[in-house]
């Protein structure tokens, strides 16, 4: 099947209505030009009364859909459920053209069949619905054109290959969504696998440095629009050259994923980012925590790199483990507070760590954060 899970699904319909907006733009806009292209001809195919009838169905029913159509793929929060507002005004402009040929049956003219087999490509190739909608709207509206005309008494041959040609041309708008549907969903898949790769670190499965530039902006922008606090933290590991000397480029490669895990997994609020900074720094923005807590949470790090218990023979330190040394800011971010300037403070905090003995947290009260403590 295209779809997987009702999340994935429903990501993928807002990317595909996201990517044919124009489609979507257009067939409305065509709708329009073609609703009264033909209300031109039906001036010369019709008798008086049945072009008045025509004429109401296509100015003031499937014009102004077509217009609200349109008007839709402007609104933003409507963008997710554009399939189902541009499919159900696509089966409305489909009725509506089975109905104008009703009207004709009743009053005995000729109205072009193959007006159907326009809307049917409408349907499957220009409005930009997803496959399974193209192809509910396209046979429902043959079945509804079948029944019509049976119950207009039309039967035989003339119906036999009218409906042909309908069933023939579903046939092929089917196969033809079906693997444009598919193709686009490929080009999703590709797409998000490029965006999560670009803001990945391949070691460690953390977000990169270039993630973190990336998302940390909108983490302090949320935190200055509702004044809530922001900690900073970066961490780094304690004589990590020794141990990589001693155990082997490829030990401390491990050593850096079983770190990085214990940091995520105290890092699991929906607005928490950590990430790989560099070689064996790491950084992460914590959202929301009162001083307290954001210190407790970075004491709390430390601690649970320290209970790894990764040996570490070559430590300067008593403890004969791998460690590391956090730098800590926190503050009430205000409109010219920007990351890079709690990352240089977390930075300097860090390497008074470093400075004062190792594994420890050290934090950064600097004036020129305008640190508000009293925030909560
Ligand atoms: N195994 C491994 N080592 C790395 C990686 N990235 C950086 N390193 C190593 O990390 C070490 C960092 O060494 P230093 O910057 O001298 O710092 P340190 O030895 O940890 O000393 P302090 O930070 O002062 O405690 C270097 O030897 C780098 O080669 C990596 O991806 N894998």
């Amino acid at each position: 099947m295209l779809d997987a899970s009702p999340a994935v699904s429903g990501d993928f319909n807002l990317y595909y209505n996201r990517k044919h907006l124009k489609r979507m733009r257009g067939a409305m806009i065509s709708t329009m030009v073609l609703m009264v292209l033909f209300s031109g001809l039906d001036t010369i195919t019709m008798p008086e009364k049945a072009y008045f009838d025509a004429l109401k169905i296509r100015l003031l029913l499937l014009l102004p859909i077509a217009a609200i159509g349109w008007c839709a793929t402007y609104i933003k929060i409507l963008q997710p459920h554009l399939q189902w507002i541009i499919g159900f005004g696509a089966l409305i402009v489909g009725t509506g053209v089975v109905y104008i040929l009703w009207i004709g049956r009743a009053e005995q003219v000729l109205v072009p069949y193959e007006g159907l087999i326009l809307v049917t490509i409408f349907f499957y190739f220009l409005v930009g619905l997803r496959f399974q909608g193209a192809m509910l709207c396209g046979w429902t509206i043959c079945a509804v054109y079948t029944g019509m005309e049976l119950y207009a008494g039309v039967v035989g041959e003339n119906l036999f290959i009218n409906v042909f040609f309908l069933v023939a041309a579903n046939l092929i708008g089917s196969v033809g969504s079906y693997f444009q549907d598919a193709m686009s969903r490929e080009n999703y898949d590709a797409e998000k696998l490029l965006s999560a790769s670009a803001e990945k670190d391949f070691l460690t499965g953390l977000l990169n440095r270039r993630a973190l530039d990336n998302h940390a902006p909108l983490i302090f922008r949320q935190a200055v629009r509702e004044q809530r606090p922001v900690a900073v933290a970066m961490m780094d590991v304690d004589y990590f050259k020794a141990y990589n000397d001693f155990y082997g480029h490829a030990a401390g490669d491990e050593a850096l994923k079983s770190i990085a895990h214990a940091i995520a997994e105290c890092s699991q609020r929906p607005l928490d980012i950590v990430a790989r900074y560099g070689g064996e720094e790491f950084a992460a923005v914590w959202f929301g925590l009162s001083r307290d807590k954001a210190a407790d949470l970075a004491e709390l790090v430390r601690s649970r790199v320290e209970d790894l218990a990764i040996a570490h023979e070559k430590s300067g330190l008593e403890t004969k483990v791998v460690t590391i040394s956090v730098g800590l800011v926190w503050l009430v971010p205000s409109e010219d507070q920007g990351v890079e300037a709690c990352l240089r403070q977390a930075d300097e905090a860090l390497y008074e760590a470093k400075g004062t003995g190792r594994n420890r947290v050290m934090q950064a009260f600097g004036p020129q954060l305008n640190c508000r403590e009293n925030a909560s």
